[in-house]
């Protein structure tokens, strides 16, 4: 997978694209990410990227040329990307979606700042994306998160993991079951019995019972999703 990120703080995605699993993914060509700064499509001496509001209001807006003339020079060759540009008030970010976006042969993510980008950009973008029900600064966490959740999902990013997650909960939106590492006792709190019994089966069907728990308890309406799609097992609706 190819992502090009087109950003006025191009600085942001330093320690990101250096670090980590991810860092690993770009360092061994398992993925390629190129970080664009705007400021280098701009054609005027100043490199002027934003612009006062036409109609008023307060703050700056990313000019439409500048990125324009990014997404065309980028696109000239290869496959034409999926493009996607962050917002506030976007489609929410889940798991579902990151799981369709990490098909996707290329990506665009275009990340917006100050008051956002000047409507005509959204003629190039095939999906708006929200990480969530809060107003950030700008577009670049937001970015970082959709690239982290899509890219540890890339065939070969997480290595031998990867197998043991053959049936992940979390590709189905099922939080995560508890885990536990030495000591089997710690300031009087004790490792459940089923993990120290080397038993595969039932560790297995503990964790599930355990994901499934705490999914019911805290995020009942990804359940119903579920049952809904028909993505739960008859022993795991049990
Ligand atoms: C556009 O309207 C805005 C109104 C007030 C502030 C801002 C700041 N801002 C600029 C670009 C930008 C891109 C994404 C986000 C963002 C995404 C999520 N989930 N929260 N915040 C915020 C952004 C924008």
């Amino acid at each position: 997978m190819r992502i090009d990120v087109l950003t006025v703080l191009p600085g942001l995605f330093d320690c990101f694209l250096k670090e980590g699993v991810i860092g690993k993914a770009i360092s061994s060509g398992k993925v390629e990410v190129k970080v664009h700064n705007i400021r280098d499509f701009t054609t005027d001496k100043h490199r002027v990227v934003d612009d006062v509001p036409y109609g008023g209001g307060p703050g700056m807006v990313l000019k439409p040329e500048p990125i324009f003339r990014a997404y065309d020079e980028l696109t000239k060759e290869g496959e034409k990307p999926y493009v996607l540009l962050t917002e506030p008030w976007g489609e929410k970010f889940n798991q579902e979606m990151a799981v369709e976006l990490s098909k996707k042969p290329r990506l665009m993510i275009i990340c917006g700042r100050y008051e956002g980008v000047d409507e005509r950009v959204k003629s190039l973008v095939d999906r708006e994306v929200s990480i969530g029900d809060y107003v950030l600064t700008g577009g670049e966490l937001p970015a970082m998160v959709i690239m982290d959740a899509v890219l540890r999902l890339i065939p070969g990013v997480l290595g031998n993991l990867e197998s043991l997650r053959a049936d992940s909960f979390s590709d189905r939106g099922l939080l995560g079951y508890p885990n536990y590492t030495r000591p089997a006792e710690f300031r009087g709190m004790k490792v459940p019995e089923v993990l120290l019994s080397g038993h595969h089966k039932k560790i297995e069907s503990w964790r599930k019972e355990q994901s499934l728990r705490k999914t019911l308890e805290r995020r009942p309406e990804i359940i119903e999703n579920l049952k809904r799609k028909g993505l739960l097992t008859k022993e795991e609706l049990e």
